[in-house]
């Protein structure tokens, strides 16, 4: 039965809001077992579609006087790249990113480990390996019992584990709602940083991950859906981009450009990568890949505010004008810990495919680049 609820009837076999007065929450807190506190139900918003809105970004980081950049800085803010790339010496820079938000799943060592996979995915996306990360913890103390963080802590030690990284420390505060995340330091080789700029006329473009995490995780948080209806979204987002190590030496030197696609949807990432690029991508919207439950989640209304933000940020510079009702929604749909986008040189493309699918059997070629035209993104 894929429909396990109906929305805004809350299931109390299952889970527990958090009371809001003081008193009760004491009592949540000293009473209620951790595996019975439903997270998305502690939060107004979850994961990736709770980042601020990308014009509202733009607008706000304009405003900001940043100091003049190092000589060593490779990429920095400005670029809206995915994270910063900072060079140490002829073989090795530094690639610097931070990623936090609210719980986007019920189970806290769920949260935990798509936190961490979404927080170390910006340092794969730039072509590098992460080797330290560090914990950012906002926690509900009075509200919420140990175990609950102990178990998201627990979920991220173990993803920085299968990273091959190291989970060094990091910093917590007493909060009014949960957030969590990490800021990852990795390595690159300076010669071949993956940024959202080298995209080139003729390329291939390939996704690894399907869409749909913001409309199902939405349907989980309305308890239209529960967890285990979602599991190929869960084992999407827990999975680590890490696509380098698929890769032999020439197949890692083949990728022009590459980007995960995270909260601005498909739709706000590909125009970013466009417009760094001074290119234009062409999509085979039907090519996309996305979860079973996807379209159905979309049909039901799952919608976050990001659907709405994601289209505003893209409409102008996107041709969607081909798309029906549903396509249009899927483009927009804000990811969290989505897929790496990659722009190949088109004569390894089917060579990096089968590379792919050893970790990432959703991977596909969903368009090409082409020479700068009217708009970023052309949907077909
Ligand atoms: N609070 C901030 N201060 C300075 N720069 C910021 C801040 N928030 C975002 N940025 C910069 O804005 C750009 C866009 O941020 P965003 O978080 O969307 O990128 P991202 O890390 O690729 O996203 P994701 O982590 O979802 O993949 C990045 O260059 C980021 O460093
Ligand atoms: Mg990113």
């Amino acid at each position: 039965m894929p429909w396990a609820g109906t929305a805004g009837v809350f299931d109390t076999s299952t889970s527990f809001p958090i009371p809001s007065s003081s008193q009760e929450r004491f009592l949540f807190r000293t009473i209620m077992p951790s595996e019975k506190i439903a997270l998305t139900q502690t939060v107004q918003k979850g994961g990736c579609a709770a980042k601020v809105a990308a014009t509202e970004l733009r607008r706000i980081l304009q405003q900001v006087g940043f100091p003049a950049a190092h000589p060593a800085l490779m990429v920095d803010g400005r670029y809206f790249d995915d994270a910063a790339i900072y060079r140490v010496n002829e073989e090795t820079a530094l690639v610097q990113t931070l990623d936090f938000f609210t719980p986007i799943v019920d189970t806290p060592k769920l949260f935990g480990e798509i936190a961490a996979a979404n927080a170390l995915s910006d340092v794969y996306a730039m072509g590098g390996r992460p080797v330290t990360a560090m914990g950012i913890l906002a926690f509900p103390l009075a509200a919420l019992p140990e175990q609950v963080i102990v178990d998201v802590l627990q979920g991220a030690s173990d993803k920085i584990a299968e990273a091959g990284a190291n989970f060094v420390g990091g910093h917590s505060i007493d909060d009014d709602t949960l957030k969590f995340g990490l800021s990852v330091t990795g390595f690159v080789n300076p010669r071949q940083v993956w940024t959202n700029a080298g995209a080139r006329p003729g390329d291939h473009l390939i996704l690894t991950k399907a869409l749909g995490t913001g409309t199902m995780t939405a349907a989980v948080k309305r308890q239209q859906l529960r967890e285990e209806d979602i599991i190929e979204a869960l084992d999407s987002m827990t999975a680590i981009n890490n696509a380098i190590d698929c890769m032999s030496p020439d197949l890692q030197a083949s990728i022009h450009a590459a980007t995960d696609i995270t909260g601005f949807g498909f739709s706000g990432h590909a125009m970013q990568l466009a417009n760094a690029s001074d290119v234009t991508l062409c999509i085979e919207t039907g090519n996309l890949p996305r979860f079973d439950k996807t379209f159905h989640c979309l049909e039901n209304g799952c919608l976050t505010k990001a659907h709405r933000t994601n289209a505003e940020y893209t409409t102008p510079h996107i041709d969607d004008s081909t798309l029906d009702a549903l396509h249009k929604l899927l483009i927009h749909d804000p990811q969290t810990s989505g897929g790496l986008l990659l722009s190949v040189a088109p004569e390894t493309s089917q060579t990096m495919l089968q590379a792919l699918h050893t970790r990432f059997p959703s991977a596909v070629i969903v368009g090409t680049v082409h020479p700068h035209q009217d708009k970023a993104v052309q949907f077909a």
